[in-house]
């Protein structure tokens, strides 16, 4: 079997430009990423840079313009069914309770409804939601939705997690115990992980290894960082060991320019 849960292999994403229909954009061009089983990468980039594009390649919901995406050494054919995703924006059916929204995925896969039940319980118990199961998305703050959308994720036991900026709207407080969460659910199961962030020091706290992407247009890989903090790491903790403050510079150095080549971008669009 193959090292790698994920291979985005020479992958390249052309759309047309939203702007003009005539005029073709390269989002991604010629980029390699590969994830080992049980790996936790993060991919961090300036921001409109690709980042979230590569992800839904992984995940089947995006063909590339060129390119191979394989799943555990296969070659993939629509989505990728090993994975589970969680986006940035809240994924729960609202007109479903807390507890029938991380069921829903169990029943669609055919699982009895008790036993739905008995491991959608279990699974909002581990995410310190025991006991909301019967309220509805809109009587949770915040982090507990993002709680439930991480229950509703794992819940399926997917081999690869695809996670897109999945903590930016929270306050950093509920952040770090969300980190802290995620980082202790995937020790217990060390599944393959591709996590995307705006943020450097999440990336470093999180992962064993960081990805840099360029800014667009035609973004690719310009930096990969193992990031050998010892585990298990307390994110807010972490923060404050002298390697990490190290590999940020060294990360930062490589990405600074990137993002004030975004930033330009953004600014020249908006004009
Ligand atoms: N379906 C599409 N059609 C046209 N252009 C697209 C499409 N999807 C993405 N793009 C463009 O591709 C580029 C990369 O977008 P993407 O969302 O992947 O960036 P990102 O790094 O995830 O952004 P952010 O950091 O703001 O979340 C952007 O310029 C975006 O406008």
């Amino acid at each position: 079997m193959s090292d790698y849960a994920l291979e985005l292999l020479d992958i390249t994403c052309t759309f047309r430009s939203k702007d003009d229909l005539s005029q073709r954009y390269t989002a991604v061009a010629d980029t390699t990423l590969r994830i080992r089983a049980g790996e936790f990468v993060s991919v961090v980039g300036p921001t409109g840079c690709g980042k979230s594009t590569l992800l839904n390649v992984g995940a089947g919901l995006l063909e590339p313009s060129s390119g191979t995406i394989k799943v555990f050494g296969e070659s993939l054919v629509g989505i990728n069914r090993r994975a589970g995703y969680m986006f940035q924006s809240e994924a729960l059916m609202p007109w479903r309770s807390t507890l029938d929204n991380v069921m829903v995925g169990l029943q669609y896969r055919g699982v009895p409804d008790a036993d739905a039940r008995t491991q959608g319980e279990a699974w909002l118990a581990r995410v310190g939601l025991s006991g909301f199961g019967d309220r509805y998305p809109h009587q949770l703050s915040g982090g507990m939705r993002k709680r439930a959308a991480l229950a509703q994720t794992l819940a399926l036991d997917p081999d690869i997690i695809l996670m897109d900026e999945p903590f930016s709207a929270l306050d950093v407080q509920t952040r770090q115990l969300m980190e802290n969460e995620v980082l202790e659910l995937w020790a217990a199961k060390k599944k393959a992980v591709l996590f995307i962030t705006h943020d450097l020091d999440e990336a470093i706290a999180m992962s064993d290894r960081v990805v840099v992407l360029s800014a667009g247009p035609a973004t690719h890989p310009i930096g990969e960082f193992s990031i050998d903090l010892p585990r298990p790491r307390d994110v807010a903790e972490v923060r404050t060991d002298a390697r990490f403050v190290e590999l940020h510079t060294q990360i930062w150095n490589v990405l600074r320019d990137e993002v004030l080549k975004g930033y330009a971008q953004q600014l020249k669009k908006a004009a």
